[in-house]
């Protein structure tokens, strides 16, 4: 069987505001922006270019359809919940909880849907459908805790997708990794406490949320050592997202045996981000998909679902993301990289004794899961 595919309109119409990461403001000189970073151009231009290049008609279409009340109430407060709903109706609709995460009017049916397409991705690998699944979706999830909003997600499509596999299809075990390169704090929060979710998360050091996930940082009582944390410096390249891989996240995923994996998978670690400091180009992420789809080979039969996250460069997301879909597919369309003579020569190849030494001290942590 094949590779499932989630792609919704409604994910190309997410009101991103006025500004880059705060509404315009005259008195601050705060200029408006028609792009602001995480405007849905982006991720609407991955869509299309796995459209254009041929590989949609390799894939199999899942519908999205809008999670249930229900579905979202396994991982977020009521509060937060009505929160989101009742501040989607005012006229310019509301933020998702730190301020720099607008919604627009009617917003909280497309996170909704966002939620609901990570659910129907998950729901179709572990029925068996297809093998595995790329679900595009938006708005993003990994930084929203049970109680709030930030960082541009509302509502954590990941880990809502984690708690419907376990509680609703009866999976037991779900391995959540997450490669956007900014701290995967929400199921890192969610989960704090269980030992039947795994949490990795690799990401810039420090980056956002604020001195967020250090590899201090590990989970608390019968959780403890199933939250794994890889900061990494900023400037790493391919060869430290390969090193990390091999010598951290599959091994840890060798010693949890997950009976589902869940990846979230932002694009913004990558040279072209303007919201990071790394310098992964589109190989390097074809190089992090190919190792995730052998362990799922290996330890869950193949059951992967990716989870669309961050990235933030309109001109460098969709030919990362392409070359991760051709890989979950196995299909090549031919289509090159068209940035990769700009982003070939600029580093991040070689494997750096800091950067070496940030894996190195996280690889320890994997002693702890069983
Ligand atoms: O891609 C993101 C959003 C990060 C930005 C939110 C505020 C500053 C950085 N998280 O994964
Ligand atoms: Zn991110």
């Amino acid at each position: 069987t094949g590779t499932g595919y989630v792609w919704d309109t409604q994910y190309g119409w997410v009101d991103t505001g006025t500004g880059g990461l705060s509404p315009a403001d005259a008195t601050k000189l705060l200029q408006p922006i028609a792009h602001p970073f995480a405007h849905p151009d982006t991720k609407r231009r991955l869509h299309e270019l796995i459209s254009a290049s041929g590989l949609l008609k390799h894939l199999e279409p899942i519908e999205a359809g809008l999670a249930s009340e229900e579905d979202i109430l396994r991982v977020h407060d009521r509060a937060h919940f009505d929160r989101i709903v009742a501040e989607s109706a005012w006229p310019k609709g509301g933020d998702a909880g730190d301020g720099h995460s607008p919604f627009g009017k009617g917003g909280h049916q497309i996170a909704m849907l966002a939620a609901g397409g990570a659910i129907a991705a998950a729901r179709a690998v572990v029925e068996g459908s297809v093998k595995n699944a790329y679900a595009l979706v938006n708005p993003p999830g990994h930084h929203a805790e049970r109680d709030r909003g930030m960082g541009f997600c509302i509502f954590n499509n990941a880990a809502i997708a984690a708690s419907y596999a376990r509680e609703v299809l009866g999976v037991q075990k779900v391995a959540i990794v997450d490669w956007d390169v900014h701290h995967g704090n929400g199921a890192e929060r969610i989960f704090w406490k269980r030992s039947d979710v795994l949490n990795v998360s690799v990401h810039q050091e420090n980056c956002f949320p604020a001195y967020s996930g250090p590899v201090t940082s590990r989970g608390e009582g019968e959780g403890f050592g199933y939250s794994v944390n890889i900061p990494l410096p900023p400037g790493g390249g391919n060869a430290v997202y390969e090193y990390a891989f091999r010598t951290v996240v599959i091994p840890a995923l060798r010693a949890f045996q997950p009976d589902l994996i869940i990846a979230a998978s932002g694009y913004d670690a990558s040279m072209m981000d303007p919201l990071a400091r790394m310098m992964v180009r589109s190989d390097g992420y074809e190089n992090i998909a190919q190792q995730m789809l052998d362990v799922a080979d290996e330890v869950c039969g193949g059951r992967l679902v990716l989870v669309q996250e961050g990235g933030y460069s309109p001109y460098y997301v969709p030919f990362c993301g392409l070359k991760v879909v051709e890989r979950m597919a196995g299909v090549s369309t031919g289509f090159d990289d068209a940035y990769f003579p700009i982003v070939s020569t600029k580093g991040g190849d070689v494997l750096l004794d800091h950067e070496k030494a940030a894996v190195d001290a996280a690889a320890p942590l994997v002693s702890d899961i069983r």
